[in-house]
């Protein structure tokens, strides 16, 4: 059954980000970012593995635009390494890093496809961490600087600003629980983080205002959150959750304020703060992949599980696969009856759906036209990836459904063009439309990629007649 037709226009592409492919890490005046160390710490990623060659898509980047060329997509969603353009995180631009964008952004451009780069997606320069990252209000006035040097440069040639990736889980797993870099167990200390990034963003809107931009949006994570069961503590646990994980980062975006509660444990002038966080924005990004199953820190929600085990299911939003502290209201349950990814994550395609009418509900006429930034899947088949098919023509489906009842979504990015360092996974992850062989480096599309190669010359068609 072919797949609906999406509007005319529909912005279809994949996604990278530039730690999880580039490598080259200490090439051409690079600085080290709080990734590069933290791979550096024993036991911190799970196979032992780091990025300092990743795919090599620093050197290999001809390669993989003649792939994007071939898939078809009108649109490729890529990081801009902060430590690669400024590698203090500040001072003047790293001339070799910013020729190394300017040759991507001119080879997609050339090629037809609009470039969208997200101008932070991880990885900290690590001379901005070590005075404390994104826990000191400085780092999002450096961040906005960041963003300046780089629209004055790149400007004229991209399409589609992308500020910030996924801001709850640097919070969250960066700095609340210590999984990912810059591995800080802070709790709820870690929430000047949330707080500074989000200023950040609002602080770069208005830099790549004034340098001209006219499209410009953040990818957050977003998923359902379902009490496991109907009791008050299960569901007083899921609303927590929930703010923590989706509202935290959006309501201030969205409406200009915080979540009741929170904006007093936040670092000020929040309210002058939140007037630079809540400008306006040309589309929102939406990163989902499944919906959490929350129960009460003691709950048993569910059949597979028990009390204590603590193991995340996952990541909607928040805590992926992580064990989750004794102090954290809220315990993770598994949902019932799902099909799994390699990567144990639960596959709920109608969770899509139900993210983008939470969202439209909750900020009605606030919420700007979406762009599924991310949405994907880690399976380890080499090349026979049917599941990976399934998966993503079953999302596809429950996104053209939300289109039909009226929520205006304006494209989709498939996570991953290919495979990747998958951060505290390391190489163990594989999300990628294209096989990476990590000793040669070789790529090989998989099913999937010939599959959305057809679906977008298919689109294509329908939209032509
Ligand atoms: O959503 C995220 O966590 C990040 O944006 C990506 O960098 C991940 O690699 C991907 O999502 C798979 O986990």
């Amino acid at each position: 059954q072919p797949l609906p037709v999406f509007p005319d226009g529909f912005l279809w592409g994949v996604a990278t980000s530039a730690f999880q492919i580039e490598g080259a890490v200490a090439q051409d005046g690079r600085g080290p970012s709080s990734w590069d160390a933290f791979t550096r710490e024993p036991g911190r990623i799970k196979d032992g593995s780091d990025a300092t060659v990743a795919t090599d898509h620093y050197h290999r980047w001809p390669e993989d635009v003649a792939l994007l060329r071939e898939l078809g997509v009108g649109a490729y969603r890529f990081s801009l390494s902060w430590p690669r353009l400024l590698p203090t995180g500040a001072g003047p631009l790293n001339v070799p890093g910013l020729d190394f964008y300017d040759r991507l952004v001119d080879a997609l451009c050339e090629a037809g496809i609009q470039p969208v780069p997200t101008l932070f997606h991880w990885d900290t320069p690590l001379a901005l961490e070590e005075r404390g990252g994104w826990l000191l209000r400085d780092t999002a006035r450096r961040f906005a600087d960041y963003a300046a040097e780089v629209a004055a440069r790149l400007g004229d040639r991209v399409a589609h600003w992308i500020t910030l990736n996924e801001p709850a889980e640097v919070t969250l797993l960066g700095y609340g629980l210590g999984v990912h870099a810059p591995g800080k167990r802070l709790l709820f200390e870690a929430l000047p983080a949330a707080h500074h990034q989000l200023l950040g963003h609002g602080l770069a809107v208005r830099a790549l205002r004034d340098q001209g931009a006219r499209s410009i949006g953040i990818a957050n994570s977003h998923g359902p959150v379902h009490a496991c069961s109907g009791s008050e503590a299960d569901t007083g646990a899921a609303d927590f959750y929930d703010t923590l994980t989706n509202r935290l980062f959006a309501d201030p975006l969205l409406l200009g304020r915080y979540p009741e509660g929170l904006a007093e444990l936040l670092p000020g002038p929040v309210d002058e703060d939140l007037r630079v966080i809540a400008e306006p924005l040309d589309w929102y990004g939406v990163n989902y992949y499944q919906p959490t199953l929350v129960g009460a820190a003691e709950s048993t929600g569910g059949p597979a599980d028990g009390p204590g085990d603590g193991i995340a299911d996952g990541p909607g939003a928040g805590f992926a696969g992580v064990d989750i502290p004794a102090e954290l209201p809220f315990a993770l349950h598994e949902m019932p009856g799902r099909e799994r990814t390699g990567f144990g994550w639960a596959v709920v395609p109608e969770g899509l759906s139900e993210t983008l009418r939470i969202l439209r509900v909750r900020y009605g006429d606030r919420l700007p036209p979406v762009m599924v930034t991310e949405n994907g899947c880690a399976y380890p088949d080499r090349t026979e990836d049917s599941a990976r098919i399934a998966f993503l023509d079953a999302h596809l489906r429950e996104l053209h459904t939300a289109l039909a009842e009226g929520i205006e979504v304006r494209g989709y990015f498939i996570w991953s063009l290919l495979d990747n360092f998958e951060w505290a996974e390391g190489r163990s992850q594989r999300f990628g439309l294209v096989h990476v062989d990590y000793t040669t480096l070789e790529r090989t599309p998989r099913a999937s990629f010939h599959w959305f190669r057809r679906a977008l010359s298919a689109q294509r068609a329908a939209g032509a007649s």
